[in-house]
């Protein structure tokens, strides 16, 4: 019997509840040692966060002018589902993946968030929506020249992570986690539970007890 009644709980739960160094501490004590993606892939605000399962999408890189300008841009963007996250990987940066329209699309089809492996543009008018977006950063090198979607829900890579569609996608201010799908909600208890001892912890060293002695008590740091 889980803690969430639905999906849509349990995504608001992760939100209002976990963070992301509580939840790879559990993928570590399990045994998966590669899920954060790289520590250069930040929210465009520290408020902003992010729970849902990945849409994933794979990008290369062209060069001039194309017979299908964006490959299956839209198409992918056309079938993203409600509490997806559109997840972008690959080709080697030289333009931006992401603008204001782009996250127009996605936000009105319930979407819950983007994550790229590369730029977004159009920050003001991305930050206006107020809808969560992750990147290296901001480039506006448009990519109609550069890039294509060359294919969707199918395994990409960032990093050291393979992320499979349909995974866990966690993010905040101290980075982005692919929670596996077949093992997610034995990690999001085992993280509720983590997360609930951090703060008994907490209390505890604010009452005066040692960092040692709060280890050997609760286990936890
Ligand atoms: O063309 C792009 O790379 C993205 C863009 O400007 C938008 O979504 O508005
Ligand atoms: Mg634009």
């Amino acid at each position: 019997m889980s803690t969430w009644k639905s999906e849509k709980e349990k995504f608001q739960l992760m939100k209002e509840k976990l963070y992301t160094p509580v939840v790879g501490d559990i993928l570590d004590e399990l045994g998966y040692y590669h899920q954060f993606l790289p520590a250069d892939i930040r929210p465009l605000k520290p408020e902003m966060k992010l729970a849902g399962k990945a849409m994933t999408v794979l990008m290369i890189d062209v060069f001039g002018p194309q017979k299908k300008p964006f490959g299956l841009l839209t198409e992918a963007l056309d079938q993203l589902q409600a509490d997806e996250i559109y997840i972008a990987a690959g080709g080697t940066k030289r333009c931006a993946y992401w603008g204001e329209l782009l996250t127009a699309t996605a936000r009105v089809r319930g979407a819950a968030g983007a994550v790229l492996n590369g730029w977004h543009r159009d920050t003001p008018q991305v930050l206006e929506q107020n809808w969560p977006v992750f990147s290296c950063g901001c480039y506006a090198q448009d990519s109609s020249v550069r890039t294509q979607v060359v294919d969707f829900r199918c395994p990409i890579e960032i990093g050291q992570v393979t992320i499979q569609d349909g995974d866990l996608v966690f993010g905040d201010v101290d980075g982005v986690l692919i929670i596996p799908k077949d093992i997610a909600d034995e990690v999001l208890e085992k993280a509720l539970i983590k997360a609930a001892g951090e703060k008994k912890v907490r209390k505890a060293i604010e009452e005066g007890m040692t960092a040692t002695k709060a280890f050997e008590v609760f286990g936890i740091l």
